[in-house]
């Protein structure tokens, strides 16, 4: 028997400024995709992992939702903190289970040694990603959907391939991606399952 999905939606409709986005989408997110969510600039793909992230309202329709993570197009790390506390923040926040070992490895694994400990304001672009992405390192439910909005932006050759090995290792352990990403060619790494196409 097929799982069932981890997320979904049912007619939904979106738009944005008065123009219509999407209609009728009814889309399936199932445990082990990794899909591309691809359109053209302004084809709605941040509005709509936002209407799935329910940070926005659909004009019409609903989403099913589980657990789930959002990551945004800008990484959102607050100036004031610095990635061991931005970690350490979103662990609790989540009221994930997540030990002091658990965050003390996804620092790690993302942020290095130099950096883990100033202040997101004097950090480069990629640095702040960088302690963006260590937040999905954290140990979370079985079947999080992950929602990342232009994840590899800002990633140098090392991070990339990192941000690869995590989402493939996510989807085989029965959780799920949608991503966007304007690079084909970084796309097709990591992408499995149909792509969500708009536009
Ligand atoms: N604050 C806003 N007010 C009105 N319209 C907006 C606003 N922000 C975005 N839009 C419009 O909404 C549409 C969808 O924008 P959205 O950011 O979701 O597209 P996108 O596919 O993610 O684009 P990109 O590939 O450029 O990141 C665009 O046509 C844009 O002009």
């Amino acid at each position: 028997m097929a799982s069932p999905p981890l997320l979904q939606t049912h007619a939904l409709c979106g738009s944005r400024g008065g123009r219509a986005l999407w209609q009728g989408l009814s889309l399936q997110v199932q445990p082990q995709d990794c899909r591309w969510l691809r359109g053209a600039n302004g084809s709605g793909k941040t509005t709509l992992l936002r209407t799935l992230a329910g940070l926005r309202s659909p004009e019409s329709g609903r989403v099913e939702r589980g657990a789930l993570r959002y990551l945004g197009h800008a990484p959102g790390v607050p100036d004031a903190l610095t990635p061991a506390e931005h970690l350490a923040f979103a662990a609790q926040w989540q009221g994930s289970s997540a030990s002091s070992d658990a965050q003390k490895q996804a620092l790690q694994r993302w942020c290095g040694k130099a950096w883990a400990r100033r202040p997101a304001r004097s950090l480069s672009q990629g640095q702040r990603r960088r302690a963006a992405l260590a937040v999905l390192a954290l140990p979370q439910p079985v079947g999080t959907v992950w929602l990342l909005d232009e994840p590899f932006d800002a990633l140098d050759d090392e991070g990339v391939s990192l941000l690869c090995a995590q989402m493939q290792a996510h989807a085989d352990a029965g959780g799920a991606v949608l991503f966007t990403c304007h690079s084909q060619a970084l796309a097709e790494r990591v992408r499995r399952g149909e792509d969500l196409v708009l536009g």
